[in-house]
């Protein structure tokens, strides 16, 4: 039997909380649960029981969301459920889209998920190829191409033949996604005759890959005889802020979906596929997503909320790379990271993770492998916890282009106090996220993010407005076009890591223009212009991986991947 409990106002407990139905949702399936999280915009709150006692470990204010309560409730039914998960789902196994491009590769990944029968998986995937790009473009032309014109937009033309043609190679009716398909040309007629593309509406168009993908997938599973069952994230439990297009997903997520999917695997057993990247906002009940990328959170969610043994997720390369391939193809396999390296390195700018990817998975202590369904037998990344870092200097180089940076002198004089928190709180009161930033007692140089964390951009107005902030307490010299090197490794041997850089980047005729060691002790930031941080990645790259000197290959697992070691 669950515990009942009640939020309600702490000044006056008898006033208890209205709710919009999502969050009354939310609450009732998080009676149960051993751990719950409350957001409630409003003053003070407090969860209670039904004698009235306080039964919340924290209540405090949080920014944007209101209050938030966070507290343990260990009752019979959660051991029990805890217990019970054990006997059902092992892992999650996230595909990516290069994954599922084609009816090809969905073959290739179900005869994958054959090859593991000890396992009890519950599949994440993502929209088939390019599809969320091609969706976006779409939506954007139907802005302003006319309501009778949405049906030949190239990129809508584009996913139908391409669903469909899945469809119709894996021997599958077209039933599977036709209400999409008819769904989705209504949704272009919409955004036509308004338009105007929201964010809001930017969210319901590209859920449209993933819930295709799903169908698709969880239809030809079926087919092959191995019992699937579909589930859209918006409506199993994934609950997020309203922020569309990069929604965080609320703690009140992990006991809904662990409820949802372990009910209904005990009554009727089929492996779950999941819609990556989206969600329901809390308030407006709409659907949400991510962030790009955002699947990979998808799976670490999952992971966290069932308490499983492992997360999966298969990509199109051998694992975590010591760059980034696409600008330097002799990068290598980086067998060992941890949860910081490898959130470090997702918040510097390497594609192949989401940001947030790891905190559910850093929660629930659960082990994230990096693998490549084009080559399976690949060892992949290992993430964990901790690991060996005794010999460890460099793990991998990281390039975000296109950043904007600030120098920004006090006008006043030396000691003037308050000058840091002047500064930042103009970036907070205008919203903008700030990167990289090395301080001294009068000056600030910093960077900001040109995509906001991939979902906006910063535009010229914005910046205009930034500068006119600042001016008002410093001289400000605004400088675009620079991009942003991050070395993540082990920082507590950054000396040795800044010589051999500075090493390189002299030989090259770079200026470095600004450099920031971060309190993480994962990561050391250098920026220099863009024009020329790619060479700076392929000659970094060669001098930390590829030479003899102070450097060495070393084999970490046996497969010739790559560690930069400091040599004896
Ligand atoms: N350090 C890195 N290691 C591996 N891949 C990287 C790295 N930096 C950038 N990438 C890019 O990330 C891609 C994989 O991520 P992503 O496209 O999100 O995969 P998926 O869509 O399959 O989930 C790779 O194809 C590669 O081009
Ligand atoms: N389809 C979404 C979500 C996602 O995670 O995709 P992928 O796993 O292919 O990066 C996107 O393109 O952003």
């Amino acid at each position: 039997m669950a515990t009942l409990l009640r939020l309600c106002r702490v000044k006056n407990p008898s006033c208890a909380f209205t709710r919009n139905s999502l969050f009354s949702n939310a609450y009732a399936d998080s009676l149960s649960s051993s751990r719950v999280e409350f957001v409630w915009s409003s003053d003070l709150w407090s969860v209670v029981d039904g004698a009235g006692r306080r039964r919340a470990l924290s209540v405090r204010r949080t920014r944007g969301v209101g209050v938030r309560a966070v507290f343990e409730e260990k009752t019979a039914e959660s051991k029990l459920r805890s217990e019970g998960n054990e006997k059902q789902f092992t892992s999650v196994m996230k595909f990516g889209g290069s994954s599922v491009a084609s009816a090809e590769r969905m073959r290739e990944i179900a005869d994958l998920i054959r090859s593991f029968p000890e396992e009890r998986p519950v599949i994440v995937l993502s929209a088939m190829g390019k599809t969320t790009n091609k969706l976006l473009l779409a939506g954007e032309k139907a802005v302003s191409c006319g309501v009778s014109n949405t049906a030949d937009i190239e990129e809508l033309c584009f996913i139908k033949e391409l669903h469909l043609r899945t469809v119709d190679e894996l021997g599958l009716d077209s039933s599977v996604i036709s209400a999409h398909l008819e769904q989705l040309d209504q949704l272009l007629k919409g955004i036509a005759m308004m338009k105007e593309l929201t964010l809001r509406t930017k969210d319901y168009l590209v859920s449209f890959g993933e819930c295709m993908s799903t169908r698709i997938f969880a239809a030809y599973l079926s087919k092959v005889g191995v019992k699937a069952r579909q589930y859209d994230a918006f409506d199993i439990g994934f609950i997020t802020t309203d922020d569309f297009t990069n929604a965080d997903i609320l703690e009140a997520t992990y006991p809904a979906v662990a409820k949802r999917l372990n009910s209904e695997y005990v009554n009727d057993p089929a492996i779950p596929i999941v819609t990556g990247f989206l969600g329901k906002g809390w308030k407006s009940c709409a659907i949400t997503t991510l962030g790009r990328g955002g699947s990979d959170l998808t799976a670490t969610a999952i992971g966290k909320a069932l308490g499983l043994k492992e997360i999966q997720v298969w990509k199109d390369v051998d694992g975590v790379l010591t760059c980034d391939p696409t600008i330097y193809p002799r990068a290598k396999p980086v067998p060992y990271l941890t949860f910081d390296e490898a959130a470090e390195l997702a918040y510097c700018g390497a594609q192949v993770l989401h940001p947030q990817s790891m905190r559910p998975a850093r929660e629930g202590d659960i082990p994230v492998w990096v693998k490549n369904s084009y080559n399976p037998k690949a060892p992949g990344t290992l993430i964990s916890r901790a690991r060996d870092m005794s010999k460890a200097v460099l793990t991998s180089i990281v390039l975000k282009r296109n950043v904007t940076m600030l120098d920004i002198v006090s006008t006043r004089m030396l000691g003037q106090y308050g000058f840091l928190a002047k500064v930042f709180s103009i970036f907070e009161d205008l919203g903008i996220s700030v990167d990289v930033v090395a301080t001294s007692e009068v000056s600030i140089s910093l960077t900001l993010d040109p995509s906001k964390l991939w979902s906006r951009e910063l535009i010229q107005q914005e910046l205009d407005h930034v500068v006119e902030e600042l001016e008002k307490i410093a001289v400000v010299n605004l400088l675009q076009g620079r991009s942003i090197i991050s070395l993540i490794g082990n920082v507590q041997r950054s000396s040795l890591i800044l010589e051999k850089a500075f090493h390189v980047l002299r030989t090259n005729g770079v200026n470095v223009q600004m450099i920031s060691q971060g309190a993480s002790k994962v990561n050391i930031s250098l920026i220099v212009n863009d024009s020329e941080a790619e060479q700076c990645i392929r000659d970094l790259h060669q001098s930390f991986f590829e030479s003899g000197d102070l450097s060495e290959l070393v084999d970490g697992c046996g497969n010739g991947s790559a560690s930069a070691l400091e040599s004896n």
